[in-house]
C-alpha cells in the first residue's frame, strides 16, 4: 500500500502568522500523498466576540447554536479555508480546498445529546467519508484541504472538531493507503505539566493515558486529541503523533501515540 500522511494544523498556529507560514513552508516539502485537515477555534472564538457570540466550549467541542454555526461556517469554511490553499499555491503545493459537503466528501450525523447538547455538531463515521473520491484527488497530486465543517445531506451543515475529521478521514484511507496521523499544534508535543515545554512524553499508550488523565494532566483541546487518536489507532491507521508544528516534517519529533 502507498503511503499517505494526514497532517492537521490547529487554531492556535493558524492564529500567528509565522508560525503559520513556517509550518505550511515545511508541510510542502513533505513528498507523496498528504491531506491537511485545519481548525480554526481561536479565530472563531475571537471573531465570535466582536460579534457578541460568546464561546462554549465542553471538553474541548464548542457548542454550537444557529448563529454559532453561520460563524463558524464564514471563518472555517472561507476564510481560513481559502487563505490556507492561497498560501499553499504560494508554495507550488496544488491544494483545493473542501468543506465535508463538497463532493459529499464528509456527512454527519448530530451529536446526540448527553450530558451537554452541543447543537449543531456532527459526529463522523467511517462510512460517512467518500473514500474513492478522495483516492482520485490524490491520484491527480491535489493536497485536499479540509475545513471541519461536515453535512447531513439533508441540507444541513455541522460543526465538527477537527481532530476528529483528521482521525475519521485517517481511518477510512487506511483500506487503501498506509496512512500515518499527524496532529500538529503549538507545543512541543503532549506534556506532563502543561507549563513547562521541557515535560514531553515521548510515548503515550493507553495505561498512562489513563492515569496522566486521572491527575488533570490532560485537559481541554487534548482531550479529543488523544481520544480520536486511540481510536485511529484501533482502526488500522499505521502510527499517529502529535507534534509542534515546527516539526511537522520530523519524523522522530513529538509524541508517540501507541495502542
Ligand atoms: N498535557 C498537555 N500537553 C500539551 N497541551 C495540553 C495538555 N493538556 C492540555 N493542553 C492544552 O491543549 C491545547 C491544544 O489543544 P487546542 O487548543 O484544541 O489546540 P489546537 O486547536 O491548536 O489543535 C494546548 O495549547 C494546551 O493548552
Ligand atoms: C465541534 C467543535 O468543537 N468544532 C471546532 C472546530 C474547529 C477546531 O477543531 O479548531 P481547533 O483544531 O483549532 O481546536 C470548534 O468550533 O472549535
Amino acid at each position: 500500500m502507498n503511503p499517505l500522511k494526514i497532517i492537521k494544523i490547529g487554531g492556535n498556529i493558524i492564529d500567528d502568522k509565522s508560525r503559520l507560514q513556517s509550518f505550511l513552508k515545511d508541510f510542502s516539502t513533505i513528498s507523496g500523498a498528504k491531506i491537511l485537515i485545519h481548525g480554526g477555534g481561536k479565530i472563531a472564538s475571537e471573531l465570535g466576540a466582536k460579534m457578541g457570540i460568546s464561546p462554549k466550549m465542553h471538553e474541548g467541542r464548542r457548542i454550537t447554536d444557529a448563529e454559532t454555526l453561520d460563524l463558524v461556517t464564514m471563518v472555517y469554511a472561507g476564510l481560513i479555508n481559502k487563505n490556507l490553499v492561497a498560501q499553499l499555491q504560494m508554495q507550488h503545493s496544488n491544494a483545493i480546498g473542501f468543506s465535508g459537503a463538497d463532493a459529499n466528501l464528509i456527512t454527519a450525523t448530530k451529536r446526540p445529546a448527553k450530558v451537554v447538547d452541543y447543537g449543531l455538531v456532527g459526529d463522523v463515521a467511517i462510512s460517512g467519508v467518500q473514500t474513492d473520491t478522495l483516492s482520485g484527488l490524490l491520484k491527480l497530486s491535489l493536497i485536499p484541504v479540509f475545513s471541519p465543517i461536515t453535512h447531513d445531506g439533508k441540507g444541513q451543515l455541522y460543526n465538527t472538531n477537527a481532530d476528529t475529521i483528521a482521525s475519521v478521514l485517517a481511518m477510512a484511507m487506511s483500506k487503501s493507503y498506509e496512512v500515518e496521523l499527524i496532529y500538529c499544534f503549538d507545543k512541543k508535543g503532549v506534556l506532563e505539566d502543561v507549563n513547562d515545554d521541557n515535560s514531553l512524553i515521548k510515548e503515550i499508550n493507553t495505561e498512562n493515558y489513563k492515569s496522566l488523565k486521572e491527575r488533570g494532566a490532560i485537559a481541554d483541546g487534548m482531550l479529543p486529541k488523544l481520544e480520536t487518536a486511540f481510536q485511529a489507532l484501533s482502526h488500522d491507521v499505521k502510527a499517529v503523533r502529535i507534534v509542534q508544528a515546527e516539526e511537522v516534517a520530523n519524523p522522530l519529533a513529538g509524541t508517540f501515540i501507541q495502542k
